[in-house]
């Protein structure tokens, strides 16, 4: 994984090589509080770890348990979804991965009555084991699998924490089972079995995954100059400390368009704390060059615009036309006009004084991936040390679940009572 943050010097919001400097010795000192944390296993410091202690054996294991499945459905949500849809959406496999991360009932109907039940496993994947969304939608599962004459213990992989409903679930009935890893937040947990027991049941080379993971913890060191992980996340904090307020994920590859995803999940929650924090907002190059380009070339200069890319992808190439004014499309590729965009896009802004970060990996495969995705934690757990916040918590997000128990009559939450409060002023179209 490369950086390049050149194109963040001397735009507005930008920095100077001087400032810069001056902030690596505090990159220093945080690198040394974040090496004590990892050695020490300190809860969410030993995320980035995870290259090291993860049991690939483990996960390949239980995921032996299922013979050639056709697809797995996994259900889960935030960090116990989106870094094994992550990983999933950017490889090809023959097995097919669905995800239920969300309650929608029109979504779940619509897959269940889709997927190959008797060829399906049911990764279901929660640390606490108690979330709403996870056991609503893993009950509608099991109950589809029964109405099916499947038999629901044959088909599913639970993983889980040491206590709560899904372990008792696994023990009552003999699942098989793989566990959280002990201090490591959702948000931090693809390159653990959380991510990458999708990634064994789709054949992918887990190993390389967490090889990839390997090289992003080999290049943490005390200098942003010479870890691309640091350089990222200094010059993300540094930004926002302008006034960068929003990141933005543009990557040039539909490929990381869930990565995106993970990201967003990864910089909110981590970094929203006691009123801070750099908002990422999720776009997809070229496409959002015809629509979001527009706000981040002329509108507030409150952006930084991350652009990623493999150097290296599949090409397709455009047949020589005579199309009035495209001929210089014809005898060309997409990837060559993909890669013409994403620069000229990195120059717009630039001309524009906009500041850009650039990400380049070498290719969209297991170890680029798991590099980058290490690369990202690392570069997030930085600024969180130089914003003074707590990186590994995510307090704010109780709120609502207790008000939604609440509503739901599953005890009592002066959250809930709190929704009646709601401000009403209603435009209705109705007539
Ligand atoms: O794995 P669990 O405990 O179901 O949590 C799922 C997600 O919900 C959160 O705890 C937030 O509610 C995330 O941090 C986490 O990734």
């Amino acid at each position: 994984m490369d950086v390049d943050i050149g194109s963040a010097l001397g735009t507005t919001p930008g920095l100077t090589t001087e400032y810069l400097d001056r902030l690596d010795e505090r990159v220093a000192d945080a690198h040394e509080t974040i090496a004590d944390g990892m050695a020490a296993e300190e809860f969410g410091y030993a995320a980035l770890s995870l290259p090291e202690t993860a049991d690939p054996d483990a996960i390949r294991a239980a995921v032996s348990e299922f013979q050639d499945p056709e697809a797995v459905v996994t259900v889960g949500i935030g960090g116990s979804a989106l870094g094994a849809a992550t990983l999933a959406n950017a490889l090809e496999s023959d097995v097919d991965a669905h995800f239920l991360d969300n309650v929608d009932p029109d979504h779940t109907a619509r897959l269940l009555a889709e997927l190959p039940l008797s060829e399906t496993v049911i990764n279901v994947v929660s640390n606490s084991g108690t979330t709403a969304e996870t056991l609503a939608n893993f009950l509608v599962v099991r109950e589809a699998m029964d109405q099916d004459g499947v038999d629901w213990t044959e088909r599913t992989l639970v993983t889980t924490g040491p206590e709560g409903n899904l372990r008792r679930l696994a023990e009552r009935h003999d699942l098989p089972a793989l566990d959280v890893p002990a201090g490591v937040p959702g948000r931090f947990s693809v390159l653990s079995t959380v991510g990458l027991a999708v990634a064994a049941l789709q054949g992918h080379d887990v190993e390389a995954i967490l090889r990839g993971g390997a090289d992003g913890r080999a290049s943490l060191s005390g200098s942003l100059y010479e870890s691309p992980a640091y350089a990222y996340g200094a010059v993300s904090y540094a930004l926002a400390e302008r006034g960068a307020l929003t990141n933005v994920l543009l990557p040039y590859a539909e490929s990381l368009e869930t990565f995106a995803e993970w990201f967003a999940q990864l910089w909110a929650e981590s970094l929203g704390k006691d009123g801070v924090g750099q908002t990422p907002a999720r776009a997809l190059g070229a496409t959002d060059q015809h629509s979001q380009l527009q706000l981040y070339r002329a509108g507030p200069r409150d952006k930084l615009v991350t652009l990623v890319r493999p150097r290296e992808r599949a090409d397709v190439a455009i047949p020589e036309t005579d199309l009035e004014g495209l001929s210089y499309l014809g005898g060309g590729s997409l990837g060559e006009l993909l890669d013409a965009e994403f620069e000229a896009t990195e120059a717009s802004l630039a001309a524009a004084d906009r500041p850009t970060v650039r990400v380049e990996i070498d290719r969209v495969d297991e170890r680029a991936l798991g590099e980058l995705l290490y690369g990202m934690e690392a570069a997030c757990v930085l600024y969180g040390e130089l914003a003074t916040v707590e990186t590994f918590t995510q307090p704010a997000v109780e709120w609502g679940k207790r008000a939604a128990r609440g509503l739901l009559g599953g005890g009592e939450f002066s959250e809930a009572d709190a929704v009646a409060d709601k401000r009403e002023l209603v435009v209705s179209g109705d007539r």
